[in-house]
């Protein structure tokens, strides 16, 4: 009998605070991988416990992924997919961009070792502000543009799709729409490109309604933060966390708003952005670049300048 080695997928989850750890669940339920779950040498104790805790719901819910929990960057050994959720999180009244500074630091202390010991790695940051701080990676890395990718259009095209269904009173599954630009109040919200069972939204709502929409989605983060009174949202990133691994994993080739470097597209030059893609086993794998209406341009141009403004205390 010839026993042919399956090569398990490893995924490392740096950063075991509330998106991380939920992350690591939400894959290991998923089988997507082996799960590491990676936190500073002060935590490493309860970032084991959470690890084995999480470990021992697999035989309730029937997963087979193993869940690590350590500080070494040496578990985590040439991982597939490195996710970086580690730094702050803002508290009421602070915007992302109050978290620039420390979390700049982190992530590249984490890049670093990302680097080191998982140079083959795809990697996605959560991290805010998360255009910047995908920025910082990237140039922390070294790595080739379309294996640094953020995190950022998923969920907030989640929560504008969450916002649409519930005007409507529709299933979730019928609707479709995608959010552009930076992670930050002036964001994109794709009218135009909305629809309902491919019906457009605008022929179904009412532009008032679909303003109030829109304008949630902008500061939906921002409505967490204020009902949770510290930290911020968490079930929704890992989710969007866990669809962005899975397209690449699984090479699905899906339509995603990620965040990527842009070079030229949208006329933008060097600037990392939330903008439609391709995501498969190579990661970043096309860019799609829309045809945009005056208005929404200068919405995109404004949401650009708020990135790049970041950026610059990132470049120092
Ligand atoms: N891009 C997005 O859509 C979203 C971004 N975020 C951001 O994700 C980040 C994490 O949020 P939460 O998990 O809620 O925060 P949290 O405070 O619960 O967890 C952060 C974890 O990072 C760890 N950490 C700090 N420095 C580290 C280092 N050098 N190496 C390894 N781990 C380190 C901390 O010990 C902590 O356990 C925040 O910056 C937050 O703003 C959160 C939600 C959505
Ligand atoms: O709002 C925050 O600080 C966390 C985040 O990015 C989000 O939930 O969209």
């Amino acid at each position: 009998m010839t026993i042919v080695a399956i090569h398990r997928k490893k995924i490392t989850v740096v950063g075991a605070g509330f998106t991380g750890a939920t992350t690591a669940l939400m894959l290991a339920q998923k089988e997507l991988g082996d799960i590491v779950l990676l936190d500073i040498p002060q935590l490493e104790n309860p970032t084991k416990g959470k690890a084995l805790d999480m470990l021992e719901a697999s035989p309730v819910q029937g997963f087979d992924s193993s869940i690590t929990g350590t500080s070494s960057y040496e578990d985590a050994a040439n991982s597939d997919i490195v996710i970086i959720t580690a730094g702050i999180a803002r508290k009421p009244g602070m915007s992302r961009d109050d978290l620039v500074s420390t979390n700049a630091g982190i992530v590249r202390t984490v890049c670093e070792n990302v680097k080191k010991y998982c140079p083959d790695s795809t990697v996605i940051i959560l991290s805010n502000p998360v255009d910047a701080m995908t920025y910082a990676a990237y140039q922390a890395l070294g790595f080739p543009k379309n294996r640094v990718i953020g995190q950022s259009g998923v969920l907030d095209t989640a929560r504008y799709c969450t916002f649409i269904a519930q005007e409507l009173n529709v299933s979730v599954e019928d609707v479709r729409g995608f959010v552009l630009g930076g992670h930050g109040d002036d964001m994109v919200p794709l009218v135009r490109y909305s629809s309902v069972g491919g019906i457009p939204i605008d022929t179904l709502l009412s532009k008032e309604r679909i303003e109030a929409i829109v304008q949630r989605t902008r500061v939906g983060g921002g409505e967490i933060v204020n009902l949770l009174g510290s930290g911020s949202a968490y079930y929704a990133p890992a989710a969007s966390l866990v669809q962005m691994t899975e397209a690449i994993l699984k090479d699905k080739k899906r339509v995603l708003p990620v965040i990527a470097l842009l070079e030229g597209e949208y006329g933008y030059d060097q600037l990392f952005m939330g903008v439609p893609v391709i995501l498969g086993g190579n990661g970043i794998e096309r860019i799609f670049e829309l045809e945009l209406t005056a208005d929404e341009k200068a919405a995109l141009d404004k949401s650009a300048d708020s990135v790049r403004n970041v950026i610059k205390i990132v470049q120092g």
